[in-house]
């Protein structure tokens, strides 16, 4: 990303929005928009943005699932990979993605030394960071086995959330590198939604956003 450039940060909802807003103490450099929850909002609203700003990068951002033993609640992610893991068809031996079925791209990577560089800086910073695939699903994983198995599928997926690599498509559609960074709420498994930390994930996503300011 050239030094000095602006930075479009896309959340789905206002609170996420405002979360990585204090984070980010005022900078004019960084535009954070809310764009709604799922790939077809968050393209959409990035592409719209982009089109009407200039950008170095842009940054999927907001709360996200952690796969157990991977990503902790209250920890975060740095995406390395942003994967969707629904498009695809089923067949009589399982899913298959619609890169193995041969009809489109599933994934987008992020640049790996801004992955690396940002990882570095959170944990320097104190905070519980972790890199790996983030997928991006069209439903919120609520059982132990659709959990299971996409663990199986996806090995290096360490959090799931739902609009990654629609804002990463958008992005790459322009020739922007794109970033996804996830505040962890809930484990990726049985539905529990009165457990979800999200005051928790927000705040981390608050300080994760304070360093954005340091490595971008
Ligand atoms: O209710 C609230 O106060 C509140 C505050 C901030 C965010 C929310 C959301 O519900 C955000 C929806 C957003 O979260 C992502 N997400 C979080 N956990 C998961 C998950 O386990 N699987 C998939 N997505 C998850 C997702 O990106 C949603 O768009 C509520």
């Amino acid at each position: 990303m050239p030094p000095g450039a602006n930075v479009l940060i896309v959340t789905a909802v206002a609170a996420e929005r405002d979360a990585v807003l204090l984070g980010l103490q005022g900078s004019r450099r960084f535009h954070v928009i809310a764009a709604g929850a799922g790939t077809a909002a968050a393209a959409a609203g990035t592409a719209a943005a982009l089109a009407a700003g200039s950008y170095g990068c842009v940054i999927s951002a907001g709360i996200g699932g952690g796969f157990p033993g991977r990503a902790p609640v209250g920890s975060l992610v740095v995406a390395s990979e942003m994967l969707d893991a629904a498009l695809g068809a089923e067949t009589p031996v399982g899913f298959r993605s619609a890169a193995e079925l041969g009809f489109g791209s599933v994934s987008v990577l992020a640049p790996g030394g801004t992955v690396q560089a940002l990882a570095a800086a959170l944990a320097a910073a104190g905070l519980t960071v972790s890199t790996g695939t983030v997928l991006t699903v069209s439903t919120a994983t609520g059982t132990a086995g659709t959990a299971a198995e996409l663990a199986a599928r996806h090995p290096q997926a360490a959090a799931e959330a739902m609009e990654g690599h629609g804002v990463a498509v958008a992005a790459q559609a322009l020739g922007i590198a794109a970033l996804e960074l996830r505040a962890i709420s809930n484990p990726v498994g049985p539905r529990d939604r009165a457990a979800w930390k999200i005051k928790e994930a927000l705040d981390a996503l608050t300080a994760a956003a304070a360093i954005l300011l340091e490595v971008l």
